[in-house]
């Protein structure tokens, strides 16, 4: 924000009407122009002096203007300036109908139409990965206040940090400002956990316009987003607190990533990871006690063994700070696994896989991990396909998964299978490249540390012996250490090309590890669905499930909330439909809870009436 700029902006933006009132408002094409008429009250006579036109000078008239133009023209400043430093505030009113909701929110089932405040929280995890050096802590909070009421909009949500229970109070803050004590406010890390807390902070909002009074009006929301910025060096206690909250999200499953900001936070990450597996171990050591001395072995050989693959193997050419390596295949886990075992030990396989989850490679072991039910694609072992598909012999007692697996890969499910098959090769054919790669980059690696060595000791043997110098006094380099230092040279070069082809392979290993996984899950969502289908669902939902693709309304929602409850829900044929049914029942669930608790005083209107999105920089 410059300092010639005017700290306050106004705009004007005309909805679109199909008859737009000409005679009475015009728009010049400077763009900055307002022009309002009024018809002369003719009652007044011939000389009527009334005021009839009035001219206003903005700073913008948004007349036809795309979403995307009014977020450029309007808010994009006040989003950067955020990260100037400035406080910023949008604030956009209007009477009933004129677009309000439409230009802060946007029209939510279009993202081309998305508003202002998704363009805004877009904008801002942009910047905050071009600046990787500074840490930045952002927070969200929504508050709404309908007649002098303040509702906190996200108090639903679990895990967000408030300074008090539950009743929010104004307070003037010691530096100037005002602030919303016992607001809640929810760390995002990344834009889509910031969209999923607008929206729901929205749904909020129309809860309680349907369930509450309909002819009250004039309800306003503010919006913020708290921005906090932190300078390449040392973590305060909050920002390792807050990267502890991260591992352990992460690890739990809650968060999919950790976004990276600094160094800094990379190095406090990996502390938090270190001190997650010290404690698992202590706590593993405890729990299996003297018995099970051979688990502590392998949990103790297993990260030397790594590095002792690893250390001095790929890595940065001049230091020896790190390295990687691919573990062997003596090394790896291995699953003995009879081409065609028996129908007893195959169910048995997977009565336990079922039941019991996978035994980690000791014995006598009583370590248990959890394990979902799901069978895994790789456990299901060969058999003859059936000639007849299982729902033509729909039975009482369904017929074993591993055979209908094979059965389903034979004939339904041959097109993805046969795509998974595809994939692995492929995948195969990558890792085999990849394995040779890591070879080449550690035998050059092992050259590159001979060959450094070998110059270190000449150099050394040559300065006790005295330095040659040329008659302009440059040290003189001889032939043998000629030699060497091209023969340093040319192995580096070849280490960082093969180093770099081996990131891109390493690359297309994942990428295609990706798509193995993908048509996994696929195939086995589809046996999955299939399966049920044949043999596990009702008639009542087969028949719905005939008509075609489930929508809303085919199933009773209660029978589908018996359903859910039962897990058979999952296992329906649409997604979409489970999501509406599980939106549904949440919804009907938070309603209902929401009638109980909320006292008539703390009802909020229907229609909004000024909506305040705030970005603000602590
Ligand atoms: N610039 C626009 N272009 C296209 N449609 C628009 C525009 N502005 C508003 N609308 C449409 O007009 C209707 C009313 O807009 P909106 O709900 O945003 O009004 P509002 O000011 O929020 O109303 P209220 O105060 O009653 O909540 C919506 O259907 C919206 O999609």
């Amino acid at each position: 924000m410059s300092s010639q700029a005017s700290p306050v902006k106004v705009f004007i933006r005309i909805r679109p009407t199909a008859n737009f009132a000409h005679e009475l408002i015009e728009c010049p094409l400077d763009q900055q122009t307002l022009k309002v008429r009024s018809r002369k009250d003719s009652n007044k006579g011939k000389r009527n002096n009334q005021l009839s036109s009035w001219v206003f000078q903005l700073n913008g008239v948004l007349d036809n203007v795309s979403q995307e133009d009014t977020y450029d023209r309007v808010a994009r400043s006040v989003v950067l300036g955020a990260f100037a430093g400035y406080n910023g505030t949008i604030m956009c009113f209007g009477q009933t109908g004129a677009g309000k909701t439409y230009t802060m929110t946007g029209a939510a089932e279009t993202y081309k139409h998305r508003g202002i405040i998704p363009r805004a929280l877009q904008e801002v995890f942009q910047e905050v990965e071009h600046r990787a050096d500074h840490t930045f802590s952002l927070h969200l909070s929504f508050l709404e206040i309908y007649n002098e009421t303040m509702v906190d909009l996200l108090s639903s949500i679990k895990q967000g940090k408030s300074s008090n229970s539950g009743v929010l109070t104004v307070i003037e803050e010691p530096g100037g400002g005002v602030s919303v004590k016992g607001l809640s406010l929810h760390l995002v890390h990344n834009e889509e956990e910031a969209l999923n807390l607008l929206f729901e902070g929205e749904m909020n909002r129309i809860i309680g316009e349907h369930a509450l009074n309909k002819h009250s009006s004039r309800s306003h929301c503010i919006f913020t987003v708290h921005i906090e910025v932190f300078s390449n060096e040392i973590l305060s206690e909050t920002q390792v607190e807050e990267v502890r909250t991260q591992v352990q999200r992460y690890l739990s499953g809650l968060l999919d990533e950790i976004p990276i900001v600094s160094i800094t936070q990379i190095q406090e990450v990996f502390a938090q990871f270190k001190k997650v597996v010290l404690e698992q171990q202590k706590k593993l050591r405890e729990q299996l006690g003297p018995r099970n001395t051979r688990v502590e072995k392998a949990m103790n050989t297993t990260p030397s063994t790594v590095a002792e693959g690893s250390v001095g193997a790929v890595g940065e050419v001049e230091s020896c700070g790190y390295g990687l390596g691919l573990a062997k295949s003596s090394q790896k886990h291995q699953r003995t696994v009879s081409p065609k075992p028996s129908k007893a030990r195959k169910d048995k396989q997977i009565s336990r896989k079922e039941g019991a989850a996978s035994q980690p490679p000791v014995e006598n072991t009583t370590v248990q991990a959890e394990q979902p039910l799901n069978l895994s694609e790789s456990d299901m072992t060969t058999h003859e396909p059936q000639q007849q598909a299982p729902e033509q012999h729909r039975t009482d007692s369904p017929p074993p998964k591993a055979e209908a697996f094979e059965d389903f890969k034979a004939e339904r499910g041959s097109e993805i299978n046969r795509i998974l098959k595809e994939n692995k090769a492929v995948l195969s054919e990558r890792t085999t490249q990849l394995r040779i790669l890591t070879d080449v980059i550690n035998a050059t690696k092992r050259d590159l540390d001979y060959i450094t060595y070998e110059l270190r000791q000449f150099r050394e043997r040559k300065q006790s012996q005295g330095q040659f110098v040329s008659a302009e006094g440059q040290p003189v380099l001889e032939e043998a250490e000629l030699s060497l230092v091209i023969q340093l040279k040319e192995l580096k070069n070849r280490y960082r090309q093969a180093y770099e082809d081996f990131r891109s392979t390493k690359t297309e290993v994942s990428y295609c590890q990706h798509l193995v996984n993908q048509c996994r899950t696929r195939l086995l969502t589809a046996f999955e669905r299939w399966y049920n289908q044949s043999f596990l669902f009702p008639d009542e939902v087969l028949s719905v499930l005939e008509t075609g693709p489930v929508r809303p309304g085919h199933i009773p929602v209660d029978k589908a909330l018996t359903l859910q409850s039962d897990g058979l829900l999952h296992k329906l044929h649409a997604d979409s439909t489970v999501s509406f049914y599980n939106a549904y029942n949440r919804t009907l669930k938070r309603r209902g809870s929401r009638q109980v608790s909320r006292s008539p005083e703390s009802v909020r209107g229907s229609r909004s009436k000024t909506k305040l999105p705030i970005l603000s920089v602590i």
